[in-house]
């Protein structure tokens, strides 16, 4: 084990042990506070009796006893009620942790019995939960039972029987719909067969050949990023997650639609707009917990958004539009015969069933895509930037590398310039395997096969399981010794690693949009790279020559994941990557 992930294994030790002592002192002030309500209810329920005695026997001659005894009758009523939901509660944690069929599953008593862990990490600690089912693993080994109805799994063996790509139905819990507010898009849809359909209709978009129309697309919004980069000023910081997030937003936009925001020409960047959907993400926890809280706000008027939350008034302008477009596509006269050359029209024609296509679902489907296709690749690109920036000897590999493949530095690269660069490829993978744009825990449920592991447990059929890139990033055997570190060579060295790779997920309900992602990534990273040259101490740079340079950018603060809210979160306070260039 690297000495950096004995640290990050102490640092989750440390963490677990902190979470642990708080959810014991959670679950004692419950309990305590439970057992001092039942001591006054029990107390109170003597006298009570006296009292109601007493009264009733007056009751004819003074009216205003009436009104006494009610609210007596309702005291004793709320105790019974009370009593009655504590009984149930620990009839059924009862039942979670010693008669359940996941009983026989390691883990602890209080993640088995209970929501309230859960609820705990992500909810009030804030998308903690990823770091505590480290831990979880750490203590109990590679399958836990971490809530009453989920297992996780942290071993490389397990994900070709956990994800298939064909042989047996795969579907998801609807959790994933209440959390993300897209019931109906295809990364929530719930049922294997009706996924299946709604995929087909959308994978051919994004076939390495299909994305090869989006060359010029990428090429002009690359033109733009870099006026803006000069344009930025000499020796500024600039923050670069929403510049990505910008030029990603535009792509994807631009793919699904036929025309986009132009983000990328905004003087903010769309940062307001990207603040105004981060509510969404931040509210994923809450909606997790509380399903009717989730279908109420999803439920309600477009207009009354804004009003409730000022904040995601942006966000709503831009659902507006997606719906709009979505109709306009869907209710054109001639429907069949319009190009398919955007995503939503290739979808909207395709082989697809009326359920598929109503207004609610397209515009899930259309939310699905702008998201799922620009913060997911920022992320990965901004760590990308990071680690090449901060290594050196990994910047004059690539730079050698590009620099082989585009000799016009002036020049844009094309598709066919960065296809087959191995170590460009190498540093995307590594990028991803460390700091997936999605960090969730990537659950399924076998809705009729149960599945087996090693001849030790079985989890029935219709229970949700789960892996996680996070964990199994840092902790298969097939990473070495040094799993935290940034080393793109380990591609290189052994392309069999990749086995143990999940950051696009794995089987029948992979990532969609990987190859363009890839692609994203590899026409961002070889434009920059292969025009600025990396400034700082012990660099010599030649006169004249564009460069770049980090700006008080740390990894654990401001790159590495700190809360899981689907996307990956740094912590609080971090301005994220900064970069100063040079020209
Ligand atoms: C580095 C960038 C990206 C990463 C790490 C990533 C990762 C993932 C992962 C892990 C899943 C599976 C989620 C689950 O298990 O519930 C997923 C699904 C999906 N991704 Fe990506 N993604 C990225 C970029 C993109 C892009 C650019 C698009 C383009 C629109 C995209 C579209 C989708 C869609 C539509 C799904 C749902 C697929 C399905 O359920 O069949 N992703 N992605």
């Amino acid at each position: 084990m690297g000495s950096d992930q004995k640290v990050r294994r102490v640092g989750f030790r440390h963490g677990m042990s902190k979470y642990m002592v708080h959810s014991c002192q959670l679950l004692a002030i419950s309990d305590t506070w439970v057992c001092k309500l039942l001591n006054t209810l029990d107390h109170f329920q003597l006298p009570l009796h006296a009292f109601v005695a007493s009264r009733t026997s007056n009751m004819a001659s003074n009216t205003s006893l009436g009104l006494d005894l009610e609210s007596i009758w309702s005291l004793s009523t709320l105790t019974h009620v009370l009593v009655a939901i504590l009984g149930y509660h620990l009839c059924l944690s009862i039942y979670r942790i010693w008669f359940h069929p996941l009983s026989g599953i390691p883990g602890p008593w209080y993640m088995a019995a209970s929501h309230l862990p859960e609820f705990y990490y992500d909810v009030l600690l804030g998308g903690k939960l990823f770091h505590a089912i480290d831990a979880v693993h750490e203590k109990y080994g590679p399958v836990v039972r971490i809530s009453p109805r989920e297992v996780h799994f942290d071993d490389v063996d397990m994900i070709s029987i956990l994800y298939p790509l064909s042989g047996r139905k795969t579907n998801k819990p609807i959790d994933i719909g209440k959390r993300t507010g897209t019931p109906d898009s295809l990364v929530a849809t719930v049922d294997h067969d009706d996924h299946r359909r709604r995929r087909n209709a959308m994978s051919a978009f994004f076939s390495n050949n299909s994305i090869r129309r989006l060359e010029p697309i990428m090429q002009e919004r690359l033109r733009k990023l870099l006026i803006r980069i000069r344009d930025h000023g000499d020796d500024k910081p600039m923050v670069m997650h929403p510049v990505f997030r910008a030029c990603t937003n535009d792509v994807i936009t631009t793919y699904a639609f036929g025309s986009c925001f132009n983000l990328l020409e905004e003087p903010t960047f769309g940062e307001p707009y990207f603040k105004s959907c981060d509510i969404l993400f931040r509210l994923e926890h809450v909606f997790g917990s509380f399903f009717w809280l989730a279908d109420l706000f999803h439920h309600m008027p477009l207009w009354l958004v804004p009003w409730l939350v000022p904040e995601m008034r942006l966000l709503v302008e831009k659902q507006q539009w997606w719906i709009d477009r979505v109709r306009e596509i869907r209710d054109h006269p001639d429907r069949e015969a319009r190009s398919k050359s955007t995503i939503l029209e290739g979808v909207i024609t395709g082989r697809l069933v009326d359920k598929d296509l109503t207004d609610k679902r397209l515009v899930a489907e259309a939310q699905l895509l702008i998201f799922a296709g620009e913060g997911t690749t920022a992320h990965s690109l901004v760590a990308a930037v990071y680690h090449v920036l901060t290594n050196p000897p990994i910047f004059d590999t690539l730079k050698e590398e590009l620099t082989a493949a585009i000799p016009d530095d002036k020049a844009l690269p094309t598709f066919q310039q960065i296809e087959t660069l191995p170590f460009l490829n190498a540093v995307i993978q590594e990028t991803v395997r460390l700091h997936p744009g999605v960090i969730a825990r990537q659950v399924r449920i076998s809705p009729d096969t149960p599945i087996a592991y090693k001849d030790k447990y079985v989890i029935p059929p219709g229970t949700m399981y789960s892996m996680s890139p996070s964990t199994t990033h840092l902790t298969a055997a097939e990473f070495g010794p040094d799993p935290y570190v940034f080393r793109p060579q380990r591609w290189i060295e052994n392309p069999k690693i990749s086995q143990a790779f999940l950051g696009f997920a794995r089987g029948s309900r992979n990532c969609v949009g990987m190859n363009l992602a890839r692609k994203e990534m590899a026409m961002i990273l070889a434009t920059l790279f292969r025009k600025y040259d990396l400034a700082g101490k012990g660099r010599k740079t030649e006169k004249g020559r564009p460069t770049m340079a980090l700006y008080d950018t740390e990894r654990k603060r401001d790159i590495d994941p700190a809360s899981d809210y689907i996307i990956p979160i740094p912590q609080k306070g971090s301005q994220g990557l900064r970069v100063v260039f040079g020209h």
